[in-house]
C-alpha cells in the first residue's frame, strides 16, 4: 500500500484516547490512518471501542455495522472479560470479532492491523471495475454476500459451492471467482453442465479417454479435470448429476488423481472447484438423492445468492444496466420514469435477474425517440393483472392474522402496536438498515423512528429481565 487507508474508530460512551494513541503508530506502520466517526453511520470497516455491555451498545453495533453487514472489530475495554454469552451476542449485534483490551495490549496490535488488512483488500476488490462493472448491486445484502464471496475468491484456493434459484447469478459469481483467484486467474475456466452430461459419455467428459476405449474413440481426449489443472472447474447443475456419476468424482477431488477411460495410468490435476445448483444440496443429501462424502468435498464454502426479491433496492440499478447494455453503441443512455420504476419494483420476478434482463431488453426494444421509458413500452403480455389496487393489503389473509390474534386474546392495543412493531422491521430490512429511507417509508421523522426503536428495545428488554428474573 503506498498511501495511507483511513480506517474509521468508534467509541460507545468511552475515552478511546488512550487506545488511539497504541494504535496510531503500529497502523501508521502498515499504512493505515484512524479517523473519528462523526455520526454513528457505516463507513466500510471500522472499530468500535465500548465499556459497557449495554442494550445501547447492541443497538449502535446494529447500526455501525449495518446489521453486520459491514465488518465492524468490537473492542472491549473492561476490567473482567467478556464471558461467551456476552461474545455471542455481540456477534449477533453484528460484530465481525472482538477484541477484549487489557492489561499489556501489545500483543493485540499485530491482530488488529492483520483483521483491518484483509477487510480493507476485500473492500477494494469489492469496489473494483472488475466487480462493479460486471455485477450490478448496492444493496447491504448483496454486498454481505460478495464480500464473503470475494474473500474466500482471493485468499483460498478451496471447493466452493454456489446456490440459489434459477437466474440469481450462479454463472457470472463462477466466473468472477475465477477472476479474482490470484493462482488462477491467467489459466482455463473450464465449464461443464451436469444437467447435459450423457451418462454413457460421462467418464469421457470428466477423465478423458485414450485412443481406441470404446467404439468411435478414434483419437485420445483430455476431460474435464485434466483442462482445468492449475485454473478452476465449474460444475454447474451439480444437483442434477445421478447418484452413480457422483461416486465417480470422489477420488479426483479429494486427492486430484484421476484415470483417462481406457488408460491404466494414474494421472494427477490441481484445480479450484466452483459448483452451482438451483437445489437446496443439504436436503437433497437429508433425502438420500445426493452423496454426503461428495457434499462435504464440493462445500468447504458454501453460498446462497439471494433471489432478487430479496434485493428489492438492486431492481432499478440492474434494470438501468439492462437498458444502457442493449443500447446501439454512441446510442444516449435511457432513463426510466417514475410509474415504469413504480411497476418494475412491484412485480414479482420468478426467473430473478434473467427475467428482468429479458424484460428490459424488451422495454428497451419496444421504446422509441427521446425522454425516458415509460409504462407505455410495457409488452401487451406483461399488461395483464399487472395494476394492484392500493388496498390490497388488506386481504383475506390479513383478516385471518387479525381473527387469529383476537381468538389468541390479543385485544386491539397489542394488535395495533404488534402491527406497527412489524411494519417498522421491515421497512428497516428493506431500507437495509437506514433510518432515513425506512423512516420515509413510514410516514414518519427519522427522530420518531429513533424514539419508536428504543422504546421496542427497552420494552425487549424488560420482557427479557421479568422472563430471566434478573
Ligand atoms: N448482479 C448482476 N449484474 C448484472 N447481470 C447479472 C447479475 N446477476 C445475473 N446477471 C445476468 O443474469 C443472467 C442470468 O445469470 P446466470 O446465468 O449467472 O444465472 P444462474 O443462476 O446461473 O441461472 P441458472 O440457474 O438458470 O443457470 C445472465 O445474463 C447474467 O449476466
Amino acid at each position: 500500500m503506498s498511501s495511507e487507508t483511513a480506517v474509521w474508530i468508534h467509541s460507545f460512551s468511552c475515552d478511546i484516547q488512550s487506545v488511539e494513541a497504541e494504535l496510531a503508530p503500529f497502523m501508521s506502520q502498515h499504512h493505515l490512518q484512524l479517523q473519528h466517526l462523526a455520526s454513528d453511520q457505516p463507513r466500510g470497516p471500522g472499530l468500535l471501542c465500548f465499556t459497557a455491555l449495554t442494550p445501547e451498545l447492541h443497538g449502535c453495533l446494529e447500526r455501525v455495522s449495518c446489521n453486520g453487514q459491514e465488518p465492524v472489530l468490537a473492542i472491549a475495554l473492561l476490567e473482567q472479560p467478556i464471558n461467551d454469552e456476552q461474545y455471542w451476542h455481540l456477534l449477533k449485534s453484528g460484530a465481525a470479532d472482538v477484541l477484549c483490551w487489557q492489561g499489556d495490549v501489545s500483543g493485540l496490535m499485530d491482530r488488529v492491523v492483520a483483521l483491518l488488512s484483509r477487510w480493507i483488500t476485500v473492500d477494494r476488490l469489492l469496489n473494483s471495475p472488475l466487480v462493479q462493472h460486471n455485477l450490478i448491486g448496492k444493496s447491504l445484502v448483496w454486498r454481505n454476500f460478495l464480500r464473503n464471496l470475494v474473500e474466500v475468491a482471493y485468499f483460498t484456493d478451496a471447493s466452493v459451492l454456489i446456490m440459489g434459484e434459477t437466474g440469481t447469478g450462479k454463472e457470472l459469481v463462477a466466473r468472477l471467482m475465477h477472476s479474482l483467484d490470484p493462482c488462477a486467474k491467467d489459466r482455463e475456466l473450464v465449464i461443464l453442465d451436469c444437467s447435459t452430461i450423457v451418462p454413457e459419455l460421462a467418464g469421457s467428459e470428466f477423465f478423458g479417454h485414450d485412443r481406441g476405449a470404446f467404439t468411435g474413440a478414434l483419437m485420445a481426449r483430455e476431460g474435464a479435470f485434466a483442462l482445468a489443472n492449475g485454473g478452476t472447474l465449474f460444475l454447474d447443475e451439480i444437483g442434477e448429476l445421478p447418484l452413480h456419476l457422483q461416486v465417480q468424482l470422489l477420488r479426483v477431488i479429494q486427492e486430484g488423481t484421476y484415470k483417462r477411460v481406457g488408460s491404466n495410468t494414474w494421472k494427477s490435476t490441481r484445480f479450484r472447484l466452483v459448483c452451482a445448483t438451483n437445489r437446496d444440496l443439504s436436503e437433497e443429501v437429508a433425502k438420500g438423492r445426493f452423496r454426503a462424502d461428495l457434499f462435504y468435498r464440493i462445500a468447504t464454502w458454501s453460498f446462497r445468492l439471494p433471489p432478487l426479491r430479496e434485493r428489492k433496492e438492486d431492481i432499478l440499478p440492474l434494470a438501468l444496466h439492462f437498458l444502457k447494455s442493449h443500447r446501439p453503441e454512441g446510442a444516449p443512455p435511457l432513463d426510466i420514469d417514475e410509474p415504469l420504476g413504480h411497476f418494475l419494483m412491484q412485480r414479482d420476478y420468478p426467473g430473478n435477474i434473467r427475467e428482468l434482463m429479458q424484460l428490459m431488453h424488451r422495454l428497451g426494444a419496444r421504446h422509441v425517440g427521446p425522454g425516458p421509458v415509460t409504462l407505455g413500452d410495457i409488452p401487451e403480455d406483461e399488461r395483464r393483472g399487472s395494476w394492484i389496487p392500493p388496498d390490497a393489503w388488506q386481504d383475506t389473509r390479513f383478516e385471518q392474522c387479525i381473527r387469529d390474534a383476537l381468538m389468541l386474546g390479543c385485544g386491539v392495543k397489542e394488535i395495533s402496536r404488534i402491527t406497527s412493531e412489524t411494519a417498522i422491521r421491515i421497512a428497516l430490512r428493506e431500507a437495509d438498515g437506514n433510518l432515513q429511507r425506512a423512516a420515509k417509508k413510514l410516514g414518519i421523522t427519522d427522530r420518531a423512528l429513533q424514539l419508536r426503536q428504543a422504546s421496542q428495545r427497552s420494552n425487549l428488554h424488560a420482557v427479557k429481565t421479568k422472563a430471566t428474573g434478573c
